[in-house]
């Protein structure tokens, strides 16, 4: 059975008469990789500080790994690994005495500290420079030495906000490699981000802010069938009647959004992928198949079509539960 790692309920953090997070109702199961997203100002590093226990919820509860972030900020802090977008090193001490520096904060036994130094460096790829002077290393470097940072301590939880902000995209592929690594250890991820197709490619669900509610839920999958109508696109080329290639595509269950989008070219959402049905339905209108093809869509089209959907008012941006 999987076991809650986080979870808040109406979870409500208000500046003045100013609510900055709306009722939020989140879980996160262990060995989870969970993205937040949504807008600057939506309210998601406010949502991080209620979890660390750095600012105090107006309402509403959370628990972090059991425990209650305004009660023990604690005894959450030694336990959840915190990585915000640019992490503070010494910068004329080498990564390990930096890393051996931050240690013997932590409650651990002094003979265990190089040992658990030396395992941390391993871990995110940094062993070979050891040595080296923090000034030296490069963006991405100095990244991975925050979460070298954080594992010393044996975290269960991640929460990182924008670890990836002004990564080249190099250093951002091995960072998410990294979080795939993390991930097979058992260690859960809260990951905060702008950046949709890193989310996308490392993380189980995701959650959408905005105006500081949560106003979506769920695996891109999920997400692209309740806003885009399907998390299959596909895509036909065929000559016939357009008319009739277009009620036979109809009559195929599970199709929506059913549109000719040039001559002969159609595009249609589905929940599966329903390519072979497509091309019975044109050979059915009597048409001549030239291209089929099927892509699962992005969280990219979903974040846009849902934003637009607000914009012109066809969705209200209530929260979800
Ligand atoms: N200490 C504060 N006092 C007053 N308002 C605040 C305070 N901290 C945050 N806010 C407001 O709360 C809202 C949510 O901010 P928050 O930083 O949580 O958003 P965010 O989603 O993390 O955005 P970004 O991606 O820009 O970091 C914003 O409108 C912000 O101006």
């Amino acid at each position: 059975m999987s076991e809650t790692v986080l979870e808040t309920r109406d979870l409500t953090k208000k500046y003045n008469s100013f609510v900055a997070v709306d009722h939020l109702n989140l879980q996160v199961q262990a060995g989870e990789v969970f993205g937040l997203l949504g807008p600057n100002g939506a309210g998601k590093t406010t949502t991080i500080l209620m979890l660390l226990g750095l600012t105090e919820p107006t309402s509403g509860s959370v628990r972090v790994l059991g425990l209650d972030p305004t009660r023990q900020p604690l005894s959450v802090k030694s336990r959840v690994g915190y990585l915000p977008d640019q992490v503070g090193f010494y910068d004329e001490l080498t990564a390990r005495e930096n890393l051996t520096y931050i240690a013997r904060l932590n409650p651990i036994p002094t003979p265990q500290l190089p040992a658990r130094v030396d395992e941390a460096l391993q871990r995110v790829g940094l062993r070979e420079v050891a040595d080296k002077r923090v000034g030296t290393f490069s963006r991405g470097m100095r990244q991975r030495l925050g979460v070298a940072d954080v594992l010393i301590k044996n975290p269960r939880l991640i929460i990182m906000d924008e670890p990836t902000s002004g990564l080249d995209p190099e250093a951002s592929l091995e960072f998410l490699e990294m979080i795939r690594a993390l991930k097979r250890e058992g260690i859960t991820i809260l990951l905060s981000s702008h950046l949709l197709y890193q989310v996308q490619a490392v993380c189980d669900r995701v959650g959408l802010f905005h105006k500081g509610r949560m106003v979506l839920q769920g695996t891109v999958n999920e997400l692209a069938e309740r806003v885009l109508g399907g998390a299959y696109r596909i895509q036909l080329q065929a000559e016939g009647d357009p008319q009739a290639i277009q009620s036979a595509l109809q009559r195929v269950d599970g199709f929506r959004n059913i549109r000719q989008t040039g001559e002969n070219l159609y595009t249609m959402e589905a929940a599966r992928d329903l390519r072979p049905e497509a091309a019975q339905a044109v050979v059915q209108a009597g048409g001549r198949l030239y291209k089929l093809d099927v892509q699962t869509q992005s969280l990219e089209e979903i974040y846009s079509a849902y934003f637009k959907e607000v914009e012109h008012g066809t969705v209200q941006s209530s929260r979800v539960r």
